[in-house]
């Protein structure tokens, strides 16, 4: 995210420079309203030239250019960033290796901080497309699976372990040294590593502080080894590369274009292509691997930090009637119902919690509970059950709560209605569905006559911070979908067909499986994190 103020750095040329003819902390400057296209300009201090002079005046910044609206919307967003954060007492956003307290699984944003960081993040990287020229971009495409296989070697190989140290880490090791302590088994030829913490320097997940000594920045915390966002790396990351070699060829196999079986996955044909036959597809790969099953199982927790805290808090869960039960149906670990369980705990004290999942994985559960939230087992709140959630689901009681969450979005139409028709046949009329799923927008444009910088600095000024969330509508000329903001949904979509010729559904997509099964959408709740809790009841 660049303020004005860093962009201004940003400028290469030392004969172009921002002229401030005022102080940079006078509004009327530094934040400039723009005209809607074509009109006349409105506030420019000077006519605009063709410019041969290459010194730059705020004045000719009041352009009616996509770049300089983008300019305007950013500086808004960043400067209400840094006030929120103020606010509420934080800390400013840094690249320090330490994580940020809004890092965590028990946090979420304010909603006008959420909504001004998905402007920020928007603005930045179409800024980005404007700026970036076409042979830089084709390189950054065409090559992005090496920054991904670069990211997985370093959790692989355990790189952040050998910071022992806060200074370690912020002063960064030689990388002779840091292969030194590397473990055996994973020592790697360090100009090779070297090479690939350049690559990585350059999204700013390491920094190169001086001649091949290396640090550690924020993001790449995440590799810490253990951890359950460390997790994600290997199986899901590994498995995206592996289906990614096979993917065109998948798409345009005939005999696979109509095929919606889980088996039909890219990722399957890629594993076949490198000679292992033996895997059916994905959830059988953790069959026979049953180490990837425990990360993966793990992993699940690790993306919570795209959306768990926000379930926790945009859904009224202190609300739930007494003596609900919680199902949660394809648990996994449960980390999820772990974690709301934990938040309401004492405020909903009737309330208890069923794991549902495939054996493995509730033996799994009952390891991650007894270590999370030992109280649960034994004050009798959560139980674990092997079930099929393709068959009627055994808990039948009113007021029971069926969650999902990743798991309509892991199945094509036909089989995500065999599901939700296995807790039809159980559902008693007090009982409910949740589907804890991203909602695909569509990536329409948005016009400059929907909502400029100066209706969005409006409605971002009448957010009320204590009211249930709300999304605003995108300022024009962010794509109505908020382009890179809801980028992770889009990702997951693909990730979705890549490794389980699957999808994310957008809201007509849910409307037709839900009323295929007997239920009907009662509300939907927005949130801070990238699902949406869709709430059905049966009819
Ligand atoms: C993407 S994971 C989601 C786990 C969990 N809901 C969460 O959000 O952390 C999908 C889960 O569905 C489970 N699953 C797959 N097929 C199943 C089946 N036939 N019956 C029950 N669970 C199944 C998997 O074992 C896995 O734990």
């Amino acid at each position: 995210m660049t303020s004005l103020v860093a962009l201004t750095r940003l400028i290469p040329s030392r004969a172009v420079r921002w002229r401030h003819d005022h102080p940079i902390g006078e509004r009327s400057d530094r934040h400039i309203k723009l005209p809607t296209r074509g009109r006349e300009r409105e506030r420019s201090r000077e006519p605009l030239r063709p410019s041969h002079s290459t010194v730059f005046t705020m004045g000719d910044l009041a352009n009616d250019t996509q770049l300089t609206t983008l300019l305007s919307l950013l500086t808004t967003s960043v400067q209400t960033i840094e006030a929120e954060l103020k606010a509420a007492n934080l800390p400013p956003f840094t690249l320090e290796p330490k994580y940020h307290p809004l890092d965590s699984l028990d946090a979420v944003p304010t909603p006008r901080l959420h909504e001004a960081r998905r402007v920020a993040m928007a603005a930045s990287n179409m800024i980005k497309a404007l700026v970036q020229d076409v042979g830089t971009a084709m390189m950054d495409m065409s090559t992005q699976s090496l920054d991904q296989a670069a990211y997985i070697m370093t959790a692989d190989i355990q790189l952040i372990d050998v910071f022992h140290t806060e200074q370690e880490k912020t002063a960064g090791l030689h990388v002779n040294e840091i292969v030194a302590r590397l473990p055996e088994g994973k020592k790697v030829d360090p100009q090779k590593l070297a090479r690939c913490l350049r690559l990585l320097s350059t999204e700013h997940w390491w920094i190169e502080p001086s001649s091949e000594v290396f640090a550690p920045l924020r993001w790449a915390l995440i590799n810490t080894t253990g951890s359950s966002t460390w997790a994600w790396a290997d199986p899901v990351s590994y498995g995206t590369l592996v289906g990614s070699v096979a993917f065109t060829e998948q798409m345009t196999d005939p005999a696979k274009i109509d095929d919606d079986t889980i088996d039909a996955a890219p990722f399957v044909r890629g594993f076949h292509r490198m000679g292992m036959t033996h895997i059916k597809n994905w959830w059988d790969w953790f069959m026979q691997e049953p180490d990837r099953l425990e990360r993966f199982a793990r992993s699940m927790e690790g993306s919570g930090y795209i959306n768990l805290a926000a379930i926790k808090v945009d859904y009224p869960w202190e609300s739930l009637a007494p003596n609900t039960t919680f199902v949660d149906v394809g648990s996994g670990q449960g980390s999820v119902s772990m974690h709301i369980l934990k938040h309401v705990y004492d405020k909903v004290p009737t309330l208890k919690v069923v794991l549902q999942d495939r054996p493995q994985h509730i033996e799994q559960g009952r390891k991650f509970w007894a270590v999370e939230l030992p109280a649960a087992l034994a004050d009798g709140r959560v139980s674990f059950e092997a079930h099929d959630f393709f068959t009627e689901n055994p808990r039948k009681e009113p007021n029971t709560i069926y969650w999902f969450r990743f798991i309509m979005h892991d199945w094509t139409d036909d089989y995500a209605i065999k599901i939700l028709k296995g807790i039809r046949a159980s559902c008693h009329s007090t009982s409910k569905v949740l589907l804890g799923e991203s909602v695909m927008l569509e990536a329409l444009p948005s016009l400059p006559s929907d909502s400029g910088v100066a209706e969005f600095e409006a409605s971002l000024k009448s957010i009320d911070n204590t009211a249930p969330y709300q999304p605003l509508k995108a300022p024009y000329p962010i794509p109505q979908n908020y382009g890179f903001a809801t980028k992770t949904t889009a990702q997951y979509d693909i990730l979705m067909y890549n490794l389980l010729n699957a999808l994310e559904r957008t809201m007509g997509n849910f409307e037709k499986i839900v009323a295929a099964s007997g239920f009907k959408i009662d509300h939907v709740y927005a949130t801070r994190g990238t699902a949406s809790i869709i709430e059905l009841v049966p009819i």
